[in-house]
């Protein structure tokens, strides 16, 4: 394949994933330029996007003076390759002759570019004698201003700064062991973190050792502390609201707990059933909407891990700052507000139920929580230091959890609270 093919798939999957609003693994399983692609072109189309889409806020930012009208005038399929060219030149270390050579002759050859081919030339010719000062621009100026502004009033101008400058190298690996986390880190060469968690660099999951056998699942650092934080034994009875795919229904089930697993996704259930057949743990799965459905009888523990805008995970998607919409966002508080006060139906007096979401935003976290407790439906069971060993600092002084990650972490951002059915 040539060097022309590997920019075209890449941009390309820029296209799909921007301007269609796909996650970049959806528009790599979807582009045929991307499949048609072998070892390491694929390789480098993959990079290739990816790394525009980790810092698309600070390319754009550096491509706009260099523009004689702005970026979103030009064609999809050119600005796709501006940016391709820009992150090559910029980011990647490709010999500039070959970034805008190359990113030309891909237009040539595309009937949706060709006609910019020569205003392509002339702008990544004068992208690679410039230097755009890329590390100089703050961190949260990789994502649209908005969200940056968003986090902001959240998290405080210091708070959104970590989380921008936290997604600009890619994510770790984060293991969850059925049965003993300090096995799994010695077969891995990983690092076993004191929740119980292995953390390993990038790998390739499917040739880990373990994988065939189920002895562990992928699941983030933070995403791990819910379930851990509930305290399951074998004598509980217990609720995953909201399960599928399942990281968590598999760590409650290692308890010996009967699980039953909740989720109106059939597809994302069946995916929750590998994971179980995988690992060889059990839980009932029911397919059904969480505001309607009903227990036999209320339960004494339950988890929700509510449908969310998954703002906390944009270091492992960080297309997910430019498709999503803020008024798709706003839509989460009244679903999750509603579930929470569902779950208070499924659960005994004295009952335990943790909330949680993968997002640091106020309005799906801590505003839900306050809405319920001043609804009399529960009070807080407030999580204590020694719960949680690596993740103190992380503690609300409420006593919830904001994992917001500190330097070096890799983990997601999630909010966690514990309540206690009144
Ligand atoms: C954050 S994901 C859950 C992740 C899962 N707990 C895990 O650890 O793998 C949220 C889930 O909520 C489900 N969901 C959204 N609204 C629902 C509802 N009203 N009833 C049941 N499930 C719902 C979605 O299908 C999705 O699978």
């Amino acid at each position: 394949m040539s060097g022309a093919q590997t920019r075209r798939a890449a941009a390309e999957l820029l296209m799909l994933t921007l301007d269609s609003r796909r996650t970049l693994d959806e528009a790599m399983a979807k582009t045929d330029s991307y499949n048609d692609l072998e070892g390491p072109d694929r390789g480098f189309a993959r990079v290739m996007a990816s790394a525009a889409l980790r810092e698309l806020g600070r390319i754009d930012a550096g491509l706009s003076p260099l523009l004689s009208r702005p970026l979103e005038a030009t064609s999809p399929a050119i600005r796709a390759l501006l940016r391709i060219g820009a992150v090559q030149l910029w980011r990647l270390d490709t010999p500039a002759h070959a970034a805008v050579s190359e990113t030309v002759e891909a237009a040539k050859g595309w009937p949706d570019a060709r006609s910019g081919g020569s205003f392509l030339n002339a702008v990544l010719r004068r992208a690679a004698d410039t230097d755009p000062g890329l590390d100089a621009m703050p961190a949260i100026s990789v994502w649209p201003d908005w969200l940056a502004d968003r986090f902001a009033a959240d998290l405080g101008a210091e708070g959104a700064e970590r989380l921008a400058a936290h997604q600009l190298s890619e994510a770790p690996l984060f293991l969850s062991a059925r049965s003993d986390p300090a096995e799994v880190a010695t077969a891995t060469h990983g690092d076993l973190l004191p929740t119980g968690s292995v953390r390993l660099g990038h790998s390739n999951v499917e040739t880990l050792p373990g994988y065939d056998s189920g002895d562990w699942w992928v699941q983030d650092a933070a995403a791990a502390l819910p379930a851990r934080l509930l305290g399951a034994t074998e004598d509980d009875k217990i609720i995953d609201l909201c399960a599928a795919p399942g990281g968590k229904t598999l760590q409650l089930a290692t308890s010996g707990a009967q699980v039953t697993a909740v989720d109106r996704s059939k597809p994302r259930l069946e995916r929750l059933r590998e994971n179980l057949a995988r690992t060889g743990l059990s839980a009932d799965i029911i397919a059904a909407n969480a505001d309607e459905w009903r227990p036999n009888a209320p339960v004494s523990k339950l988890l929700l891990d509510a449908p969310c805008s998954a703002l906390g995970t944009l270091r492992r998607h960080p297309e997910g700052a430019w498709i999503k919409r803020e008024a798709e966002i706003d839509r989460f508080p009244t679903a999750q507000a509603r579930l929470l006060a569902a779950a208070a139906d499924m659960v005994v007096s004295g009952g335990t139920v943790i909330y949680c979401v993968c997002t640091p935003l106020k309005s799906e976290g801590l505003e839900i929580v306050e809405g319920a407790l001043s609804n009399g439906l529960y009070t807080r069971h407030a999580i204590e230091p020694d719960e949680i060993p690596g993740f103190e600092h992380c503690l609300t002084e409420a006593g919830d959890l904001l994992t917001i990650p500190s330097e070096g972490a890799g983990h997601d951002a999630f909010f966690i609270t514990r309540l206690t059915r009144l």
